[in-house]
């Protein structure tokens, strides 16, 4: 049997990415896009020599003349227009947030004070020009670019992007996904299942996944009926861009998924992976001839829970981060806690949980009861990717790792 390694598949799904366009969303639901421009600047950071503490605001010149009291003119709060300190002896009091008033160049705080009879005195032996002032364009000069095309956006660049003024952001459009599970044992999460059922979790899991990326997939669940499984799949490939099955990839009578894409002319281009769990893999993709651009991907996951679920972390995931611009490189590792056996000549995604001693990520095994074991997933918390070129893992060896949690 041929079996196309990990690495191949990879590089083909990878090497299949496509981009989905750009959209404009409100800057408030961009959480977790990516973004499709550079984000500049309107105006320097701060706009204005800010004031940074409560207090009042001074001429250094006159506190430098040994001057210690200072009559108060006035008031200068924030979000109000600047006020000019018409006596150079004089002082402002200022407010966190306010402009710096005209003529001055030093803040003092509250604290370091004594007012009375509308005098301020100040229990100081030196002060600093532009202490506890904030100025103008010290963060940031106005053109400056702050976030780079291509930023996952994060709570970070919200705040970025509400500052700059862009209400409206452009963004990598997601792709249209539709979810199918098949199967005539699965049954409704709210119904009891007969003694031949199961409950339907796949596709679950696989909802929750993509909502991980910002994806909202939509479902649906087709029975063993070859000719069903058709029609519905057919009408799935003209309004999806991609399309994940999970089930009935394998040898079984009922496992039409392969040949169903195959009359639906779906490019198959890779059916099994040199791994374990989620060996049966199919992917394939169609070109869509009246728009030759656009193109329909199809990821069809072996049934079993906890193949589905390695599969889509492992290969639907870069998949995406790849069509949307992101860096999909992942490089994260962990060390095995303990020696570890596994003889099939296969890459082994192995659960294990993780845990942190001295600034290091251990993975401790927590190897389940197989690809149909999802209770398992509970205990673990990431998959350790243990190449196939060997059958003994030695404690302390590293190993790349995807996280779930
Ligand atoms: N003769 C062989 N049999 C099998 C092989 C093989 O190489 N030769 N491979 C095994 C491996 S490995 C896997 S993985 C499974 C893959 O099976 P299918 O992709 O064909 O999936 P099904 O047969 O439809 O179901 C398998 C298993 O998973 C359960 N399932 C399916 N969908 C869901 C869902 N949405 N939620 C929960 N559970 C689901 C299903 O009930 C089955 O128990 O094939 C092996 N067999
Ligand atoms: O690929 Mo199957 O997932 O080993 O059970
Ligand atoms: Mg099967």
């Amino acid at each position: 049997m041929n079996l196309t390694t990990v690495k191949n598949a990879l590089e083909t799904i990878l090497n299949s990415s496509q981009e989905f366009g750009i959209e404009e969303v409100d800057f408030i639901k961009s959480l977790g896009r990516v973004l499709k421009e550079d984000v500049i600047a309107d105006c320097d950071l701060p706009p204005f020599n800010r004031v940074s503490m409560d207090g009042i605001a001074i001429a250094e010149a006159a506190f430098n003349s040994g001057q210690r009291t200072f009559k108060i003119e006035g008031v200068q709060a924030a979000g109000s227009p600047q006020l000019t300190l018409k006596n150079n002896n004089n002082c402002l009091e200022a407010m966190t947030g306010a402009m710096l008033p005209d003529g001055c160049d030093v803040v003092i705080q509250y604290e370091l004070l004594t007012i009375e009879h509308g005098e301020a005195t100040v229990n100081l032996e030196t002060v600093r020009n532009f202490q506890n002032i904030h100025k103008k364009g010290l963060d940031r000069s106005k053109g400056a670019v702050l976030i780079k095309k291509n930023t996952l956006i994060s709570s970070a660049e919200i705040g970025v992007l509400a500052t700059v003024g862009k209400s409206k952001v452009k963004v990598a459009k997601q792709p249209k996904v539709m979810i199918v599970s098949t199967g005539n044992e699965l049954v409704e999460v709210d119904q009891i299942p007969e003694k031949h059922q199961i409950r339907r979790s796949n596709v679950y899991t696989l909802v929750s996944l993509l909502e991980r990326l910002h994806i909202k997939a939509e479902t649906a669940h087709i029975l063993d009926d070859k000719q069903v499984l058709e029609t519905k799949i057919e009408a799935f490939l003209n309004e999806y861009d991609v399309l994940i099955f999970s089930g009935a990839v394998s040898k079984g009578k009922f496992d039409f998924i392969p040949e169903v894409l195959d009359d639906l002319g779906v490019e198959k281009l890779f059916h099994k992976v040199q791994q374990r769990p989620g060996k049966p893999f199919w992917f394939g993709k169609k070109i869509c001839a009246e728009r030759s651009r656009s193109s329909k991907t199809v990821f069809a996951f072996p049934g079993n829970p906890v193949s589905t679920f390695v599969n889509c972390l492992k290969y639907f995931y870069p998949w995406y981060q790849k069509s949307v611009g992101l860096n999909f490189e992942n490089t994260q590792q962990a060390i095995l806690s303990e020696d570890f056996y596994f003889k099939p000549n296969l890459t082994y995604f192995l659960q294990v949980k993780l845990s942190q001693h001295e600034g290091k990520i251990y993975a401790t095994p927590s190897a389940g009861k197989g690809s149909g074991d999802l209770a398992n997933l509970v205990d673990a918390d990431a998959f350790l990717e243990l190449p196939d070129d060997r059958t003994d893992f030695a404690k302390g060896e590293v190993f790349p790792v995807i996280l779930y949690r």
